[in-house]
């Protein structure tokens, strides 16, 4: 038998007061995707040291990875840790790119505390039917739910797509009213992964139409997608260390700076997680051959992962001492 719970009881919190907060004090809540037990706990002592809000991602190739009955308790776990190292930051454990609806009905039984419909894909009006489905079984629950407009260019949950689909601002007063999402994420030129743009394209987000999507539903809190910035640093230590990956470039840091300012309540970055991670593996393997104790691999993988995360912290998101901080060590 597999036991279900309501997040309350696993001491997670959805996103309607981290959202709130984060638009009233101008900052961005971060959204970071993990696969395992090690990139949650980067994740999450890089958002308590720094005294922020954060929001545990997973996606559904995640959570079939972990397998759903354990990713509750990863959630719990990193609430656990916080409180035991006096911080008192909110963490909500979010579905990322929910494909369909007992998909997401199945991550709420579980203990998710928001999920995202990515109706995308869809036609606009079925979109809106997917989405509202989404709504009212989440909010029995008062899970918060993330729908979408626009497509992302690139790869996304398997499915390529060849250009950007922008966001049309006219449509996302009635996508919200009809629907009852609690946020709304949007495509301004950001894309998964991380090959962004190509060599000599010039990596300029649409904060033209952020700036109208603001205006047609001021105040509402908006996600971006896909905004990594491909650290350098990490591309060229794994290549150094016998990796091979070409062309990588991310979203500048100024350009996301611009979109924090305004009502970009949360942003979701996964690859340069993973980038940082994989640098960290590679150095010890290429450095000591020898070496097959996991923590000798893994530890220096979290830390190099938790120490971008909480630069991160400082330079884009602007959340940091949001909340009370732990205590380090
Ligand atoms: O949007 C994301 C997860 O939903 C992650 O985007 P990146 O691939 O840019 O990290
Ligand atoms: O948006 C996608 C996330 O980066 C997760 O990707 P994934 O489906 O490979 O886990
Ligand atoms: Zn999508
Ligand atoms: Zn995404």
């Amino acid at each position: 038998m597999t036991r279900k719970f309501n997040y309350k009881e696993l001491g997670l919190s959805n996103t309607r007061e981290m959202f709130k907060k984060a638009n009233e004090e101008g900052y961005a809540v971060p959204a970071f995707n993990f696969n395992n037990m090690e990139q949650m706990q980067a994740i999450v002592e890089a958002c308590a040291e720094m005294g922020s809000p954060v929001i545990l991602q997973v996606s559904k190739g995640a959570s079939n990875y972990i397998g759903l009955e354990m990713v509750p308790f990863l959630g719990e776990a990193a609430v656990s840790y916080a409180r035991a190292k006096g911080s008192d930051i909110p963490v909500a454990l979010h579905l990322d790119h929910g494909p369909d609806l007992a998909t997401i009905k199945d991550c709420i039984d579980h203990g998710f505390s928001s999920v995202m419909i990515d109706g995308s894909h869809y036609d606009y009006e079925d979109n809106v039917k997917y989405t509202k489905e989404a709504v009212e079984y989440a909010h029995k629950f008062d899970v918060t739910v993330e729908g979408e407009l626009g497509v992302l260019a690139g790869i996304e949950d398997d499915v390529e797509a060849e250009e950007h689909v922008y966001t049309k601002p006219e449509e996302v007063e009635d996508f919200v009213s009809k629907t009852g999402v609690d946020s709304l994420a949007i495509a301004i030129g950001t894309s998964h992964g991380a090959h962004k743009f190509k060599p000599g394209d010039d990596p300029k987000l649409r904060l033209d139409v952020l700036a109208d999507v603001e205006k047609k539903i001021p105040g509402f809190p908006i996600v971006l997608h896909g905004s990594s910035a491909v650290p350098a640093k990490f591309v060229k230590m794994i290549n150094e260390n016998g990796g091979k990956i070409a062309d990588a470039i991310g979203i500048p840091n100024d350009q996301l700076r611009g979109a924090t300012k305004s009502a970009v309540a949360k942003i979701n970055v996964d690859t340069d997680g993973r980038l940082a991670f994989t640098a960290g593996i590679r150095k010890v393997f290429a450095e000591n051959p020898s070496e097959f104790d996991p923590r000798k691999y893994l530890g220096p993988a979290k830390k190099l992962m938790k120490d971008y995360y909480k630069e991160k912290i400082q330079d884009i998101f602007g959340s940091e001492g949001a909340y009370k901080k732990a205590e380090v060590r």
